[in-house]
């Protein structure tokens, strides 16, 4: 299956509903590809936590959402959205990933988990999910996780219990660990024995740089691609039968002696 992570510039200079047009066009012009990936928080900046209020959305009928859907179904892909600022009817605030069939059906939300800033941003500013979620796709199985969600390893274990081949994750990660992210991102693949695909940001939003470097990592923790720090689609064929193999060759996950 193709893959197309879409690493967004997320630039101030540009409104969200800006964004949002551009985005759409971007993911329309990747009809071909099985499914697409884009990063978190791409309408606002995972970092400018200031506008996260004002910004928020709901998931059934909100802007992004709306124009995300129209978008797959234009292009026929499954469309790992990002995530967004979800205001939930009750009025709290989530880090919000949506997953779109190509018939442009929400088939998957996942509220991120673990929230990053420790005692500000987002950490106070939203709520956090209490669920982990996977999703069946056509090619195989994947496991939602945001951002800082990659330091936890426990729930990679989680998504690998309930079949995870293919660990999605969005994020807005920092310039300045870019090296925390690369060698996390290889962590996950080779004790998960499964692909990651890593979709970070571009620009500096908030005052802060984003790493770019979006990739993805084969079960081998192989690097099968990786982008540079600038706005960038990046594409690679992945072949999902190669988990199950990878798993039987060197079953490490089969000799677990720890479970929760
Ligand atoms: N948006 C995030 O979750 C940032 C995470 C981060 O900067 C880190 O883990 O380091």
């Amino acid at each position: 299956m193709r893959a197309t992570l879409v690493q967004i510039d997320v630039d101030p200079a540009e409104t969200p509903a800006e964004r949002r047009g551009r985005v759409a066009a971007l993911v329309r012009a990747q009809a071909g590809a099985d499914l697409v990936v884009l990063p978190e928080l791409w309408p606002v900046g995972a970092f400018a936590s200031g506008e996260f209020a004002a910004e928020a959305e709901p998931v059934e009928g909100g802007p992004t959402a709306e124009a995300m859907s129209a978008a797959a179904r234009d292009a026929g892909v499954w469309l790992h959205a990002g995530s967004v600022v979800e205001r939930d009817p009750a009025g709290a605030l989530y880090n919000t990933s949506l997953l779109f069939a190509p018939d442009g059906e929400l088939a998957a939300v996942y509220r991120k988990i673990h929230r990053f800033g420790f005692d500000s941003g987002e950490a106070v500013l939203m709520s956090g999910g209490d669920r982990v979620v996977t999703a069946r796709l056509p090619f195989g199985v994947a496991g939602l996780a945001t951002c800082y969600d990659l330091r936890f390893p426990e729930q990679f274990r989680l998504l690998v219990e309930g079949g995870a081949e293919l660990l999605v994750l969005c994020a807005g990660w920092p310039a300045r660990r870019l090296a925390h992210w690369q060698v996390l991102v290889r962590a996950r693949a080779i004790e998960s024995q499964a692909y990651v695909l890593a979709c970070g940001t571009a620009g500096t939003h908030a005052g802060v740089e984003q790493a770019g470097h979006s990739v993805v990592v084969d079960p081998w923790g192989e690097v099968l691609c990786e982008a540079g720090a600038g706005e960038q689609v990046l594409s690679c064929e992945l072949d999902v039968g190669l988990v199950g193999r990878t798993r039987a060759q060197f079953p490490v996950l089969r000799d677990r002696v720890l479970r929760g």
